[in-house]
């Protein structure tokens, strides 16, 4: 997936500036900024969810269909029927992509540590249980591509530490991820390249390497104070 020149203006605001950027098939980014910085509209525009006011998406196969079949999403709002029991949430999802694959599902329930709660209604779950079976939900078509907005965020460590191993798991099988987060202990092991995202644009990127990313982290925190956010 190519993005040329993307800019976004939303109410009269321009939130994305001139994004140039390249996600390889099977690569894992990590997108980081201060709140605002525009990155869950970066993935809004990934998503096709939002269309940019200029530039141009070139998806891989050249179709937008098969990029959005391509593609699995994890966003805040986590999409989940309360009304609907883990397992019949996965069923949904996965009709919609037109597929009808049991063992998946199980196997995906396993992943996220759900399986003895499979038949039950998701409206009792915690907050770290609905963000473990939203994964499992994105992940029902074998998507190559999946965009993670802030996946972390309000676990506890138990949830945490099995979020971090799907998608160490993930990546190892060459499913792509760009993953949202402020934590950069996360984007280091979690992903091979970060890209810094400043106001609506990006302004530094880099390995995820322990030689190249320190440098990063540099950048990330003078953008903070400038932005008078606490470094953390
Ligand atoms: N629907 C919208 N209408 C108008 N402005 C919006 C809309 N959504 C986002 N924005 C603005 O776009 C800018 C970027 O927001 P965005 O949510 O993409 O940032 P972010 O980096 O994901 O922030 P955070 O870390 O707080 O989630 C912000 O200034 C925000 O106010």
């Amino acid at each position: 997936m190519r993005l040329d020149q993307i800019s976004l203006s939303r109410d009269d605001k321009q939130v994305l500036h001139d994004i140039n950027m390249e996600w390889k098939r099977g690569e894992t980014i990590a997108l980081i900024g201060a709140n605002g910085a525009g990155k869950s509209s970066l993935l809004k525009v990934l998503a096709t969810l939002w269309k940019p006011s200029s530039g141009k998406l070139i998806y891989p196969d050249n179709t937008i269909k098969q990029w959005q079949k391509n593609l699995g999403v994890v966003f805040p709002d986590s999409f989940l029927y309360d009304a609907l029991t883990a397992i019949e949430n996965l069923e949904f999802y996965q009709k919609l992509y037109g597929g009808s694959d049991r063992k998946r599902l199980d196997s995906l329930l396993q992943a996220v540590r759900l399986a003895d709660v499979a038949t039950e209604k998701v409206g009792t779950f915690s907050k770290g249980m609905r963000q473990r079976l939203s994964i499992a939900r994105a992940l029902t078509h074998y998507p190559s591509y999946l965009l993670l907005d802030e996946p972390f965020d309000g676990l506890d460590v138990s949830s945490r530490d099995i979020v971090q191993n799907l998608l160490l798991q993930l990546k190892e099988q060459k499913t792509g991820y760009i993953l949202v987060s402020h934590n950069l202990d996360d984007a280091m092991h979690l992903c091979e390249r970060a890209l810094l995202i400043d106001n609506g644009e990006i302004t530094a990127e880099s390995r995820c390497t322990q030689e190249a990313f320190p440098s990063f982290v540099e950048q990330y925190h003078s953008v903070l104070k400038e932005n008078n956010h606490a470094v953390y």
